[in-house]
């Protein structure tokens, strides 16, 4: 990543850790323009994940992620909310960081099932056993996630204190990319 005063801001993670909660408010925080990669899919479909996942499928809507990714914002001054599957497509992780700093929220099988299941806009844990099926994607995703330039642990914290952690770690990284 070439040096930038203000770097984009990838926030990647598990569904329900908080990346569009606490992405929208770092942006506000930050001066940063905020950007979450399902709504700028939904606008530019003009439908929701739901209706993308129900006709088109997965594999379609994880080409829209890519496409998103690769033209969808500008270089710089951008935090992007991705959606949890986003980061997880292959060499996705190291396309990212080419285009600036990557942050992981995490949380835990059973957090995360509590914070998703009263929601269903989510049609991969639209599934008799949600928590189970948390389980297994997660199994598959931690180790992507932790390639991030910074892991935050969201379980037992308050959105504010998770926002705070995301801008401390953000200036930390700029400053030391100043160096
Ligand atoms: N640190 C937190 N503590 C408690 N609830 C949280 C926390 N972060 C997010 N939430 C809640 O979890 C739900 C999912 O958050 P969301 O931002 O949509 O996650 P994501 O975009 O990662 O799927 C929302 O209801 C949000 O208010
Ligand atoms: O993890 C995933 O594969 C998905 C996460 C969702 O975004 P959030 O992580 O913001 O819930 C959304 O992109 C879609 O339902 C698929
Ligand atoms: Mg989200």
């Amino acid at each position: 990543m070439k040096m930038k005063k203000k770097p984009n801001l990838y926030l990647v993670g598990f569904m329900g850790t908080g990346k569009s909660t606490v992405g929208r408010q770092v942006a506000q925080h930050m001066g940063l323009n905020f950007v979450d990669s399902d709504h700028a899919i939904e606008e530019q479909q003009g439908k929701s994940i739901s209706e993308i996942f129900a006709s088109d499928g997965e594999a379609a809507f994880r080409a829209m992620e890519k496409a998103f990714v690769e033209s969808g914002h500008s270089d710089e001054g951008n935090l992007v909310s991705c959606g949890g599957g986003l980061a997880v497509q292959p060499g996705m992780m190291d396309l990212l960081k080419s285009r600036g700093l990557v942050f992981s929220l995490i949380a835990t099988a059973k957090g995360i099932y509590e914070r998703t299941r009263h929601n269903s806009n989510r049609p991969l844990l639209q599934v008799e056993n949600p928590l189970a099926e948390i389980e297994k994607l997660l199994a598959v995703r931690d180790p992507i996630y932790q390639q991030a330039h910074c892991c935050i642990l969201t379980e037992g914290r308050t959105v504010n204190e998770v926002v705070a952690h995301v801008c401390r770690s953000y200036r930390l990284e700029v400053s030391q990319m100043a160096r």
